[in-house]
């Protein structure tokens, strides 16, 4: 059997592909989250997906199955990544405030020790009901935004804030499984169910 090595210290990727019978090593990677200027969203979710997944197959050598994600939340053409502090949290959530956005996730997989990778990502469009100041400071103080793109959990509290979501599901957790089951299928000949 493969080797899975889950480049992430995100529990809900973990959490994502525990349910099936892959087994993965979580391996976090250690990488400065930095954009370059002028790329697209889906460049800046596939570079980072790239960085962990690279990171961290440097300390793999037996040809593992490395898999990195990075999630990034666009609304009118803005990166919207983790919340700094709680008022970044209530800034980033009034921009998302009854209107539509995407969520991107980048996904990279590399066979360590060799040449063979494939980067990819998955995007999924998420509208969100009208909320009022209080709901969205009721909803800060649940502590959830904190450590996710975009200030909140659809998996979570977070979820009523939504209105409507269009594509997958599980992208907007974080690892979009339809995407990452296909690519390990067609490339590395894994499949996750
Ligand atoms: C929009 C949204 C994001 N998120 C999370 C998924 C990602 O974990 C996080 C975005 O941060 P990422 O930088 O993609 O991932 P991470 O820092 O959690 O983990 P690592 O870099 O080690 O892989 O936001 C949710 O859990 N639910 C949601 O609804």
């Amino acid at each position: 059997m493969e080797k899975i090595i889950l480049a992430s210290s995100s529990p809900r990727r973990k959490e994502i592909l525990n349910r099936y019978h892959l087994n993965p090593i979580i391996f976090g990677a250690e990488i400065e989250e930095k954009q370059i200027k002028g790329e697209l969203p889906e460049q800046v979710a596939m570079s980072l997906a790239f960085e962990k997944s690279y990171w961290v197959s440097n300390y793999f050598s037996n040809g593992e199955i490395i898999i990195g994600a990075d999630t990034i939340v666009v609304s009118e053409d803005m990166i919207l990544g983790k919340p700094k502090d709680e008022k970044d949290a209530f800034r980033i959530l009034s921009l998302l405030n009854g209107k539509e956005h995407s969520v991107i996730t980048g996904i990279c997989i590399i066979r360590a020790n060799t040449n063979i990778k494939i980067i990819d990502y998955e995007n999924t469009t998420v509208r969100f009901r009208h909320l009022s100041e209080e709901q969205i400071m009721r909803y800060i103080h649940t502590n959830e935004p904190m450590d996710k793109a975009g200030a909140y959990g659809i998996q979570g509290y977070g979820q009523i804030l939504v209105e409507k979501i269009n594509g997958c599901y599980s992208n907007v957790v974080g690892l979009p499984l339809g995407k990452l089951d296909y690519l390990l299928n067609k490339f590395f000949n894994v499949k996750i169910l």
